[in-house]
């Protein structure tokens, strides 16, 4: 059901903190119906781009609307939902309270039921949030978010500390909320969550927005293809072999990023013979944010 219509928009936003610029020149938008991810290494400025569209940090250039709103205004505080790193309700108080307050900000004391049910915290709700454990008081930040039904959803890191099963239901949470017409940029260092939920990626280095694309085709920006496999080669004899750009062992298999797929799958069946779970596939999300992160930092330096 995803229309046109910009919910979130930043054009050539900078921003400064403690006397240092930490984003420059950003534009991202986010339309009703979709999902972005903003990804990044550590420091890149994805905490301080939601902080400014919720109007917590003000930009030194540039401007940013929320539905048409400034950020901050009550309007834009109606629309939106944020599950932050950190968040909690101010003074004690139980998970229903938490709830109840957060939907009446929005204009809109009711229903919570969907966001009780998303975020599992039926057996919470009388708990005193200072009570919780990590992963139930992520639970309960999910859920404050979506009461009052928000129409632009920020999930910052939001299934950090997070069993499976919760994981599980937060991103068919995520997929029914698209469905539904909510815009929500979720920012993540699971690149597998983030190619999972995200319709689109605005990648983030040192501030800089480095590349913003479809999920699905940001890995044609990366030459060369991804072998993986299970052999007893070591990884510095293969990171050394001409056309292998990189090597990375992880759970018992080997992935290598090669330039000339045929010329490397030849040599690595005849130097291993007993190589198995062999398979060849084209760069995804994980492998061109290495790359565009390094082509960043070489072109930087
Ligand atoms: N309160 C602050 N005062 C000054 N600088 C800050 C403050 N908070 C963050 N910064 C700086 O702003 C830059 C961007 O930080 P930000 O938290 O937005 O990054 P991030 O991409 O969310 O990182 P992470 O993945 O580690 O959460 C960093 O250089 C950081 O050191």
């Amino acid at each position: 059901m995803a229309t046109c219509h910009s919910m979130l928009g930043f054009e050539d936003v900078s921003c400064r903190r403690g006397g240092k610029t930490v984003l420059q020149d950003v534009h991202l938008s986010c339309k009703r119906g979709e999902t972005l991810a903003l990804l990044g290494p550590n420091g890149a400025g994805k905490t301080s781009t939601i902080g400014l569209a919720l109007g917590l940090l003000r930009p030194s250039a540039g401007r940013i609307h929320i539905d048409g709103h400034a950020p901050g205004s009550l309007a834009a505080r109606q629309t939106i939902g944020a599950m932050l790193q950190g968040g909690r309700p101010a003074q004690a108080m139980t998970v229903r309270e938490w709830l109840m307050l957060a939907g009446a900000g929005r204009g809109q004391p009711s229903p919570l039921d969907e966001a009780i049910q998303m975020a599992d915290i039926e057996d919470l709700l009388e708990r005193q949030c200072e009570t919780l454990s990590g992963g139930q008081l992520q639970r309960a930040r999910l859920a404050a978010a979506l009461a009052g039904q928000p129409r632009l959803l920020f999930l910052d890191e939001p299934t950090a500390g997070m069993d499976i099963d919760s994981r599980h239901r937060l991103w068919a949470g995520v997929g029914r909320l698209r469905e539904n017409g909510c815009a929500i940029l979720i920012t993540t260092h699971d690149l597998d969550e983030a190619e999972q939920l995200s319709d689109r990626v605005a990648l983030l280095h040192e501030g800089r927005v480095i590349a913003c694309d479809h999920t699905a085709h940001i890995g044609r920006r990366v030459p060369g293809r991804v072998i993986r496999c299970r052999t007893r080669l070591e990884e510095a004899t293969l990171a050394a072999w001409p056309d292998v750009e990189g090597v990375r062992l992880s759970g018992g298999h080997t992935t290598l990023m090669v330039r000339d797929a045929e010329a490397v799958l030849r040599r690595l069946l005849a130097a291993d013979p007993e190589l198995s779970a062999l398979e060849v596939r084209n760069a995804g999300l994980e492998e061109a944010f290495l790359h565009l992160i390094h082509d960043h930092r070489e072109q930087a330096a």
